[in-house]
């Protein structure tokens, strides 16, 4: 049988999905499950480990169905997943309590102190990354102060897409984009000692697994896994980088030479500019963002992100939902969503200014204060709920401006994917706000994808990325939608106002907060 098929995994905060491609990079199949998690109080946001990998063995299967003769034709899978958080394990790879995801905002006062110690400086000099309450350092900086019985038995803290891994191979790994942006130091792609002091984390290094590049590296699919997933045994795995980062591959992000940004906008904003050496990496003077390690040798991906895109949409909806509900009316997610282009029809371009910082973990990018909390300014008698729609829209565009604003020039070309691309008012807006040609892919499953890009490459398949990104990236690209004048003029205007006034309202919040 001829081994022709790549998988990709992608364990995301809404889904997880299995992908088959074919060697050249064509989406062969599919398989997928929604994913769920937790809340605990407020600000904890949690996921068991053992039904993640369930769900994710069950997409193999899954995929098994669709595609003949599946495992006798796989290369190799790799695997990604949903970023930062802290999934525990003990010695005998258990489980040690559920994972915490990125949502979490329990440190967020971790951080706020971390933030204001001078050391921070430096701890950002070797990351290139902004602390915050997402993160695996900030988390067990947490626990340990709060409540050390939580990694009481504790051998290893892994993400989600490490677990995976670890459940396929039995390997304990993490990928050098987690370690770095978190623990490490992007110019050497390793651990830091230096980060891992100032975090207050020495005595729980030895939680901290080797980091493995699958650029290069592969391991064996092990028995057990090959049985609950129906591959064989034996089948090269690959631990794929941080989702963010493959979809980054995916979509279009490496296109050195070519002023070209990328932008999530899925549950959360992600807006990416491509780094071509440690020295192009720009860091900025408020210490947020992420400085990524890509899977290709000097090469960055630098972000931003607005912790909340989609999560304001579905927001403004479920206020419209609610109201047809209270009058007997039940409307779906999917049949709301069909009436946004009728609410836009008539509203103005950035006639009330909204910060889309709707979610309880505040915001994350270019500022980050976990207290940050959404807001419509400028209403008057005449607005109406299309103009709350649009200018939450609008919002989501001036916060991907105010997102690339903080690392350098703005990009002339944005390649975008994530749920709210689907939109054509959604691209219009953004290619204004940012005064940017807009691009998607056809290609639905970015993350899936770069993910597989990784294999591809660290099996031999081709013999760069740069070679791999001919054949999986560039024939998917869609024309690009050249920015609407006019309307850059119009945000051109009001990002200023956008801005002022998000520092203007940071005591308020503060205020709130306490108060609260
Ligand atoms: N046509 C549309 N117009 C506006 N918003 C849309 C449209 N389609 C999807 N969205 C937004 O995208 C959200 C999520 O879509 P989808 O589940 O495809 O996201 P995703 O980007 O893959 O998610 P995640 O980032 O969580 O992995 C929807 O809840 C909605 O807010
Ligand atoms: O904090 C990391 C997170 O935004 C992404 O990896 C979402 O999946």
């Amino acid at each position: 049988m001829t081994r022709d098929i790549l998988i990709g995994i992608d364990a995301g905060t809404s889904v997880i999905k299995s992908v088959a491609f074919d060697l050249a990079g064509r989406q062969i199949a599919f398989a997928s499950t929604p994913n769920s998690y937790e809340t605990i109080g407020r600000a904890g946001v949690v996921q068991d480990l053992a039904r993640t990998w369930a769900d994710a063995a069950k997409t193999l299967l899954e995929l098994a169905g669709k595609v003949e003769n599946l495992a006798s034709r796989t290369v190799a899978v790799s695997v990604t997943g949903q970023g930062d958080g802290t999934w525990m394990i003990d010695k005998n790879g258990e489980a040690v309590g559920k994972g915490w995801l990125w949502l979490d905002a329990r440190a967020g006062k971790v951080v706020d102190n971390l933030r204001k110690e001078r050391g921070d400086l430096g701890r950002f000099t070797h990351t290139g990354s902004g602390l915050a309450a997402c993160q695996q350092g900030s988390q067990l900086r947490w626990m340990m102060n709060e409540a050390p019985e939580l990694y009481a038995g504790a051998t290893t803290a892994f993400h989600c897409k490490d677990w995976l891994y670890f459940k396929l191979t039995g390997k304990r790994a993490t990928d050098p984009s987690e370690a770095v942006f978190t623990f490490g130091d992007f110019r050497t792609r390793s651990y830091s000692d230096s980060v891992i002091d100032f975090l207050g984390l020495e005595k729980l290094k030895y939680l901290l697994p080797e980091i493995v590049d699958g650029a290069t590296t592969h391991h064996k699919l092990e028995g057990e896994a090959a049985r609950s997933t129906g591959l064989l045994e034996g089948t090269p795995v690959v631990l794929g980088y941080v989702d963010v980062a493959c979809t980054a591959l995916g979509a279009g992000l490496y296109e050195p030479g070519t002023d070209t940004g990328c932008s999530i906008i899925g549950s959360t904003g992600m807006h990416m500019r491509l780094a071509t050496s440690p020295d192009d990496v720009q860091l900025n003077r408020d210490l947020t963002g992420y400085t990524m390690c890509m899977p290709i040798p000097g090469i960055y991906a630098q972000m931003q992100s607005n912790m909340a895109a989609t999560l304001n949409i579905d927001w403004v909806l479920s206020v419209a939902g609610d109201l047809f509900k209270s009058v007997g009316i039940e409307k779906s997610k999917t049949e709301l969503l069909a009436y946004v282009e009728t609410w836009l029809a008539d509203a103005k371009a950035a006639s009330v200014i909204y910060h889309p910082y709707i979610s309880d973990a505040g915001e994350r990018g270019p500022f980050v204060d976990a207290t940050a909390r959404a807001s419509f300014i400028g209403l008057s008698s005449s607005h109406r709920f299309g103009d709350l729609v649009r200018s939450v829209f609008d919002g989501l565009a001036l916060a991907a401006r105010d997102c690339y604003s903080a690392m350098g020039p703005l990009p002339k070309r944005v390649r975008i994917t994530g749920g709210a691309a689907r939109s054509a008012s959604l691209r219009k807006i953004l290619g204004g706000a940012l005064g940017a040609s807009v691009q998607t892919s056809e290609r639905e499953e970015a993350g899936a994808a770069g993910a597989a890009m990784i294999a591809a490459v660290s099996l031999g398949i081709y013999g760069s990325m740069a070679d791999c990104v001919k054949d999986w990236v560039t024939p998917f690209q869609r024309q690009p939608e050249a920015a609407d004048e006019e309307l850059s003029l119009i945000y051109e205007k009001a990002f200023p106002a956008y801005r002022q006034s998000r520092l203007a309202l940071q005591p308020t919040w503060h205020m709130l907060a306490s108060s609260n």
